[in-house]
């Protein structure tokens, strides 16, 4: 049982968050026809290119500032629900532009509702902006110059995320180069639907402290040797990794063999709903299927903390909450 832990989460997409039922509600509320892509109360896609497809057009339901306060809001309230004390929410403002709703207001109503459930719940939580690898570079390099001209406190990240297969990463490190100018941690999706290439290529290339997934590293020793001396966390989603197939079952996921390797990881829930998971899944796949004792897990919550995009002021507070709820230190 892992839900008196407390939990961090620092890679989950905000339209990915967003509960079938609700989806369904904008559906009818804009008139949308979406029994292409929700059937019976789940989404539905059967590969990764399809995954990506119905991830866009679940993004194109959400077309004003309220319907993003309100997605936002409601999946804060649900992780704080969970002891969940800090969340990272990884943002495109692409899919705010391809709706009409524009970048700008996207981040606004993004922004109204971590406001709105931090002053609910207390949770801590920053904003991710990633540009989407299958929009192409261009558009990957307006989100980087978009996050780096915010004036948004809340914005303290970039990632990329997409399509994986789409170029190489070096066709995409302009808009990483960019972000990094300006001060932002750097993240990137790489060795989930690619192998070990694609993570040797974002180090390379991109120089990030974190990457998404980056479990296809496994493939490669001298990268899994690399990732722990270097100590880059990766951002591991299991259920994301097994409802893509990526393997076939929790068994053959490298988890803990990364782990073990001296590969700093810490568990995200990616995509939710669109995976049949949950933040609380994950630790409860981490404890029962991996055989995780709460002391790793928690281990692996304060990885995320340190790796977290915040200022070292809240980052020392949040793990100070975490080692007192750990270890009842009380001097934290
Ligand atoms: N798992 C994933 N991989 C790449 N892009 C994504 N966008 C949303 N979820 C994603
Ligand atoms: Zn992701």
């Amino acid at each position: 049982m892992t839900a008196h832990l407390l939990k961090a989460e620092i890679h989950c997409h905000i339209e990915g968050a967003a509960p079938p039922e609700l989806s369904l509600r904008q559906a009818e509320k804009y008139g949308v026809d979406a029994s292409s892509f929700i059937r019976d109360g789940g989404y539905v896609w059967k590969d990764f290119a399809e995954f990506i497809q119905a991830y866009d057009k679940v993004a194109a339901l959400f077309r004003t500032q309220e319907d993003y306060a309100l997605l936002t809001e409601s999946y804060l309230t649900e992780l704080a629900a969970i002891n969940t004390i800090y969340s990272e929410i990884i943002v495109s403002p692409d899919h705010g532009g391809r709706i009409g709703l524009g970048a700008d207001a996207y981040l606004a109503g993004i922004t109204d509702g971590i406001l709105a459930a931090k002053e609910k719940t207390g949770i801590e939580t920053r904003i991710i902006v990633t540009g989407e690898r299958h929009f192409g570079p261009e558009r990957v390099i307006a989100a980087a110059e978009y996050a780096a001209r915010s004036h948004n406190p809340l914005v303290t990240g970039f990632n990329m995320a997409g399509e994986e297969r789409m170029g190489r990463v070096a066709d995409y490190a302009r808009a990483f180069d960019i972000a990094r100018d300006a001060g932002l941690g750097l993240t990137i999706h790489a060795g989930e639907v690619c192998g070990a290439f694609s993570v040797a290529d974002a180090l390379d290339l991109v120089r990030p402290s974190r990457i998404g997934h980056g479990v296809r590293a496994i493939e490669d020793e001298a990268l899994v040797a690399r990732l722990a001396e270097t100590g880059v966390v990766l951002e591991v989603c299991p259920g994301s990794n097994i409802a893509l197939s990526v393997y076939p079952d929790f068994e053959s996921h490298p988890l803990r063999r990364l782990k073990e390797a001296g590969v700093r990881v810490c568990i995200s829930s990616d995509d939710p709903p669109f995976f049949h998971t949950s933040l609380q899944r994950e630790y409860e796949i981490a404890g029962g299927v991996f055989g995780f004792s709460d002391t790793e897990i928690n281990a692996m919550t304060r990885t995320a903390l340190e790796a977290a995009f915040v200022d070292e002021e809240t980052r020392a507070r949040l793990v100070a909450r975490l080692n007192a709820h750990a270890y009842g230190d009380a001097s934290a």
